[in-house]
């Protein structure tokens, strides 16, 4: 069983919307909204890697993340460890680095559908539900 570690941001600005981004065509979770992030290299803290993916992906500088949600999700073929942590200070604009769509959405614009199972708790919290 393929096993990974997932750092992931809830990018948050002062009026309260989110920025999402969405998957790749040929990746897991193919065209599903996500919150951006990837795995955590050996050697890296999750923060670490949190800002690595940050940047590498939606090109900011993280300035302040605090721990959101920590989980456990059982995918048929893999098992991941999810660390979803809310981010509200950055440098510069989010934005599709690599080519995905982004878009900042208020959290109840936000469908548990469009999303991976895993994220399922994660979507319910930010809408308060
Ligand atoms: N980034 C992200 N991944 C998620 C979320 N929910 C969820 O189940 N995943 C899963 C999908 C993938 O199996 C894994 C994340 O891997 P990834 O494809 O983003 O990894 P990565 O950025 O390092 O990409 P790569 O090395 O494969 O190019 O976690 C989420 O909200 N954000
Ligand atoms: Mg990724």
């Amino acid at each position: 069983m393929k096993v990974l570690n997932i750092a992931a941001g809830i990018i948050r600005n002062p009026q309260g919307e989110i920025f999402i981004t969405q998957r790749a065509a040929d990746a897991h979770m193919a065209n599903k909204k996500e919150f951006p992030g990837g795995k955590i290299e050996a050697g890296e803290t999750p923060e670490q890697a949190l800002a690595r993916e940050l940047d590498e992906e939606v090109g900011i500088t993280v300035t302040s993340a605090q721990l959101f949600e920590k989980l456990d999700y059982q995918y048929p073929e893999l098992h991941i460890t999810l660390w979803f942590y809310l981010v509200e200070g950055w440098e510069g604009e989010p934005w599709g680095k690599e080519g995905q769509p982004g878009d900042w959405l208020m959290p109840q614009a936000l469908n548990a559908d469009d999303f991976p199972p895993a994220n399922q708790p994660i979507v319910a919290r930010l809408r308060g539900e």
